[in-house]
């Protein structure tokens, strides 16, 4: 049975301040939510530990941004997984595009955090997605089989989330086509092993275009980087009918 997960991913968004602000917000505004739909907080490292303790006893689930493979050692700014795990953490974004693009990750370097963050009890969300370039040249496909392919190396897909982020729809407002994200999610879908993966869209995901979104019969979620970060916007997502 697939699980309908909605999470946000704040990005590089938000003091510890202004993240206890948003909690005393979302909280109350998510207390009709259905109960068939997790819902997860993927914040900056400096906020774990206050969202953790503020987090208690409610729905919400903790998720990080990145995690190192290592267990320990001398990785300057990375963390380890067993560092997000002692805060509370559950979820952890692995192989965003913008750490593609910006931080040199490489398909090879996704999968080592994959399994890292597997092995410490985390389940990763990873990210795949091709470039508007990439799209315009029919590789849509051909690029994402390959994330999955080397990305999912020794990956146990009983412990997985996948997000289908095309690079052109992040942040632009420009939604791919939700009969089109459903359709590459399909072709996702039939690259794994396990038929229960939880497989979300996301993209310029908004309150204005959750519902259609979720109604496509193959996507399981969102993940919500914009519309995440006010408490009554990521409210109606997760509230989505
Ligand atoms: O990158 C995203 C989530 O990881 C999507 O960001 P936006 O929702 O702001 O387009």
């Amino acid at each position: 049975m697939r699980k309908i997960i909605l999470a946000g991913n704040w990005k590089m968004h938000k003091t510890q301040a202004e993240t206890l602000e948003f909690v005393a917000q979302f909280k109350p505004a998510i207390d009709d939510a259905p109960d068939d739909r997790g819902i997860v907080l993927c914040v900056p490292f400096t906020d774990l530990a206050i969202l953790s303790k503020n987090l208690h006893g409610s729905a919400i689930q903790l998720g990080a941004q990145n995690v190192h493979w290592e267990e320990t050692g001398a990785y300057t700014g990375e963390i380890s997984a067993a560092m997000l795990n002692e805060v509370g953490v559950r979820y952890v974004v692995v192989g965003h595009s913008e750490r593609r693009q910006y931080f040199g990750e490489t398909n090879e370097t996704v999968n080592f955090r994959l399994r890292a963050a597997q092995k410490a009890g985390l389940t990763p969300i990873l990210c795949v997605g091709e470039t508007k370039q990439q799209r315009d040249a029919n590789e849509t496909e051909a690029v994402i089989f390959q994330q999955l392919k080397e990305g999912l190396v020794g990956v146990d897909q009983s412990q997985l989330v996948i997000a289908y982020e095309p690079i052109w729809a992040i942040g632009t407002g420009d939604t791919c086509a939700s009969d089109e994200a459903n359709r590459v999610i399909g072709l996702i879908r039939g690259k794994l092993t396990n038929a229960d993966v939880t497989i979300q869209y996301g993209g310029s995901v908004n309150p204005g275009n959750v519902d259609e979104i979720m109604a496509q019969p193959e996507i399981d979620g969102a993940l919500v980087g914009g519309a995440s970060l006010k408490p009554d916007s990521f409210a109606r997502i997760v509230c989505f009918q």
